[in-house]
Order: C-alpha cells, then sequence, then structure tokens
C-alpha cells in the first residue's frame, strides 16, 4: 500500500470511516505459525499461557475418568441404608489414588475419601457427618442414601472424544487445567506475538524528572505497555527515540527486524515536525490515513520493509490509546488468529449527555455508576489530550457519526475495558 492522498490523509480527501480502516488493517495480517508446546514442561508455561489454540482439543478420556466419591465419607450399598440408623460392617478404606476395588457384601462398607474410585460393588457415598460410633471393623450409618447420593459419575463432565477447546479460543488458566484434566500433553498453539513500542517526541522526560517549560512527563509508553499487558500480550521492548529522521528510521529498521509489530506514538499529524508520518511516507507498504474518528483521526499503519507490522498512533494520549483499542488490539488478536479481535459492546444508558462530531465516529470515554449508566470521564469538546480524567475511563461509549447530541436517557453503545 503506498501513501495515497485518496486513502483520507491529503488535504481536502474525504477521511476514511473507521470499520473501513479496520478491515483494510486486518488484511494486512499474516496469522503467525503455530508452535507446538508442552503442558508438562514448566519452562512452556509462559508461553502457553495467553497464547490462541491452534487445534480443536476433544477429551483423550472421560471426565471424571472413573466413578468416584464426591465426599469423605463410606461406600455403601444405598438398600443398605434404608432402614438407618443402622450398623455396617467396614472392610477397609479407599484414599485417593488408590486403585482398590474391594467387593462389598450384604451389609458392608468402606471408608472411602474425595475423589476416591467407588467400588464396584456400592452404589452411593453416606458423608462421614452422617454417621457415628466409629469402632474399627464397623460404623454406624445414621441417614439413608439413594443409589448415586455423592457419587461423580464417569464422564458426566465431558464423554471421552467430547471437545473440551477449539482453534481460536485464548489458553486462559480455566482453560489450560479443562484440557490438562481432559488428558492432553501437548497443545498446537499461536503465542502473544513480540511487539515494540516506540515513543517519539523531543518534549517527552522520563516521569518524575524535573521539567523545563516546554517539557512533559512521557506517559505513553506506560500506556501502551500496560494495554498490551492488560491484553495478554506483553510488550518485548519498549523506546523512546527523538523526532530525528534518522533515528527514527534506524529505530523502525532495527525493531522491525526483530519484533511481529511495531507500535508508535508522536508525529503522525501533518506538521514539518511530524517525523514518524515523513519516515514511514518512504515505506511502500505503509499508509498514512487520516480517519472519521474523534479522537485518533491521524494514523499509518502497513508492513515495514524489515518486516514487522507497524502501528503509527497519535501522540495526543487518549488519540494513542483509542486507536489502539479499535484497530490495533484487534490487529494483534489476528497475528494469533484469535476466535474473537473485538470487545464486547454492552448498551448503557445516559446520565449525562454531551455533543459529538457530525461526520465523525466519536469514541469517548465514560465511567459507569453502580448501574452500568455512563457519563463522560472527560470534557467531550477536548478528548484527545485529556489524560488526567481519561485514568478513570472504565469504557468508550461509540457514538456514530449521524449523531451531534448525546442525551441524558439515551441509550449508547459502549466497548467495555477490562476494569
Ligand atoms: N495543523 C494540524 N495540526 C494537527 C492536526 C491537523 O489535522 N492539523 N491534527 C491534530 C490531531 S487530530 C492529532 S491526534 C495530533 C496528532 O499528533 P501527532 O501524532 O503528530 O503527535 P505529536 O504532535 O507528537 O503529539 C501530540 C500531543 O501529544 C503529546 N504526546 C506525544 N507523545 C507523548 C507521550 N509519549 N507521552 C505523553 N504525551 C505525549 C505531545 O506533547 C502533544 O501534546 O495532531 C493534531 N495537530
Ligand atoms: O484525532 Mo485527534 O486524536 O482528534 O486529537
Amino acid at each position: 500500500m503506498a501513501p495515497d492522498s485518496r486513502s483520507g490523509a491529503g488535504p481536502g480527501a474525504a477521511p476514511v470511516p473507521p470499520e473501513e480502516h479496520l478491515r483494510a488493517v486486518l488484511q494486512l495480517v499474516r496469522p503467525l505459525p503455530p508452535v507446538q508446546l508442552s503442558l508438562a514442561e514448566p519452562g512452556d508455561f509462559a508461553a502457553l499461557h495467553g497464547a490462541v489454540l491452534a487445534q480443536d482439543v476433544a477429551a483423550a478420556h472421560p471426565l471424571p475418568l472413573w466413578e468416584n466419591s464426591a465426599m469423605d465419607g463410606y461406600a455403601v450399598r444405598a438398600a443398605d441404608t434404608a432402614q438407618a440408623p443402622v450398623d455396617l460392617q467396614v472392610l477397609g478404606v479407599v484414599p485417593a489414588g488408590s486403585g482398590a476395588d474391594p467387593v462389598l457384601g450384604p451389609g458392608q462398607t468402606v471408608r472411602i475419601m474425595t475423589g476416591a474410585p467407588l467400588p464396584s460393588s456400592a452404589d452411593a457415598v453416606v458423608r462421614v457427618e452422617d454417621t457415628s460410633g466409629f469402632h474399627p471393623g464397623t460404623v454406624r450409618i445414621n441417614t439413608a442414601v439413594q443409589p448415586g447420593r455423592d457419587v461423580r459419575r464417569a464422564g458426566e463432565d465431558r464423554a471421552a472424544g467430547a471437545p473440551v477447546a477449539l482453534a481460536g479460543e485464548p489458553l486462559t488458566a480455566a482453560r489450560l487445567s479443562a484440557l490438562a484434566a481432559a488428558g492432553a500433553a501437548a497443545l498446537l498453539v499461536r503465542p502473544a506475538p513480540k511487539i515494540a513500542v516506540l515513543v517519539t517526541g523531543a518534549e517527552l522526560r522520563t516521569p518524575g524528572s524535573a521539567l523545563s517549560r516546554g517539557q512533559i512527563p512521557e506517559s505513553n509508553s506506560l500506556l501502551l505497555a500496560g494495554l498490551l499487558a492488560e491484553s495478554g500480550l506483553p510488550a518485548a521492548t519498549v523506546e523512546h527515540c527523538p523526532d530525528d529522521p534518522g533515528l527514527v528510521r534506524q529505530r523502525l529498521d532495527a525493531l522491525g527486524a526483530q519484533h511481529d509489530a511495531v507500535i508508535s506514538t508522536g508525529g503522525v499529524g501533518p506538521g514539518e515536525y511530524d517525523v514518524m508520518r515523513q519516515v514511514l511516507e518512504q515505506e511502500p507498504e505503509v499508509r498514512a490515513v487520516r480517519l472519521a474518528l474523534r479522537p485518533g483521526a491521524p494514523q499509518c499503519v502497513g508492513r515495514l520493509r524489515a518486516g514487522a507490522l507497524v502501528f503509527a498512533l497519535p501522540g495526543n494520549p487518549v488519540s494513542a490509546a483509542v486507536g489502539f483499542e479499535l484497530f490495533v488490539r484487534p490487529a494483534l488478536r489476528a497475528l494469533q488468529s484469535h476466535a474473537s479481535l473485538r470487545r464486547p459492546v454492552l448498551r448503557s444508558t445516559v446520565l449525562r449527555g454531551w455533543k459529538s462530531p457530525p461526520g465523525r465516529l466519536q469514541a469517548l470515554p465514560v465511567v459507569f455508576d453502580e448501574h452500568g449508566g455512563c457519563a463522560p470521564a472527560v470534557d467531550a469538546a477536548s478528548i484527545s489530550h485529556s489524560v488526567g480524567g481519561f485514568g478513570a475511563a472504565q469504557g468508550y461509549a461509540l457514538i456514530g457519526p449521524d449523531t451531534s447530541q448525546v442525551r441524558p436517557g439515551d441509550t449508547v453503545d459502549v466497548l467495555r475495558l477490562q476494569p
């Protein structure tokens, strides 16, 4: 993709609708090659957790594997307890891990522990709390039980061969444990891509530094590294580069060769110091766009000659955050062939109204009340730099291009961020 004034970047060009831009971004993505990782190898865990499955996985065996006790107590033939209280002869004990299968005759029982295989001749468990008078050899059963009481049936959770997880699903803690429990040993997955963050701007100083006039604390690297981490996509590299075209070129070449994606902020506007855009305009497969979006209008996206995808976001912090949310995060998930690229959008009732720019999608940071109603977290007239108010944001109200006024009581779509 060559830079193109018809693409919405040039003066007077029609701004590109965000949905069209997202489609173009996703078309750039080539999913990462899958790799095989082991559930048994502790060294594989960091890459496995948060990776995306590249195969469907069926249960290798039933879950539970065999009929077993749900409680600590006594395995019984339920019919023997019908006249409770009743004394039964205790033949022994079956702890978890035991492969024993003692044969119970009429009036006989064995002590059994949670998770231990139920003897084939038993059909129920009496909880230890419902017994008394244990003497070696006998126990008093105080409660009658029905067949099946406190018994976990083989395969009641998942039958052998039933699906446990599907390609495209992320390996959360719960899914990993389900796969291990269902007998998986190794998995074909797409681990998190290798991502670099590159912030540019001569005015930026390390947080906490003494500031001269014209200087501000650099905050976008924390923003992007944090958004990435909160998405299960840790940044491999975070760098700050001055607004020098030669240095920016050199860092893009180096980072682009060592990472799957480079995310930058700053220098994409039309100004003469907007170095990132100027350098990226020399890249044959990177395109500068101006989107019908506020905030987050100017961006560059494409593939660097060095190999990595590049997402050049605006320097304004809230603009960068919106660009990350609407385009970068879905693209990074597409690199892993994630089945769900976008965050859920929920409907929310507006508590305090605001204005929205006609002809643009507005992404307004909002906070929720305890009933899920939303109110602006920042002044809707100046979203892009309002990093202070943005700190409390819990989501973005997405207001379409045909709406210029949002009123209290309106229902709006809100893209919900994690708490
Ligand atoms: N003449 C025009 N000027 C601007 C236009 C325009 O169309 N015509 N567009 C505006 C819009 S919209 C945006 S968004 C910004 C895009 O800005 P850049 O990507 O060029 O970003 P910078 O100029 O480098 O910085 C903007 C702003 O953000 C602060 N910043 C940058 N990086 C950081 C950081 N790492 N941490 C904290 N703050 C950062 C920077 O100091 C500026 O205040 O352009 C508008 N201008
Ligand atoms: O697109 Mo800019 O983010 O409106 O300020």
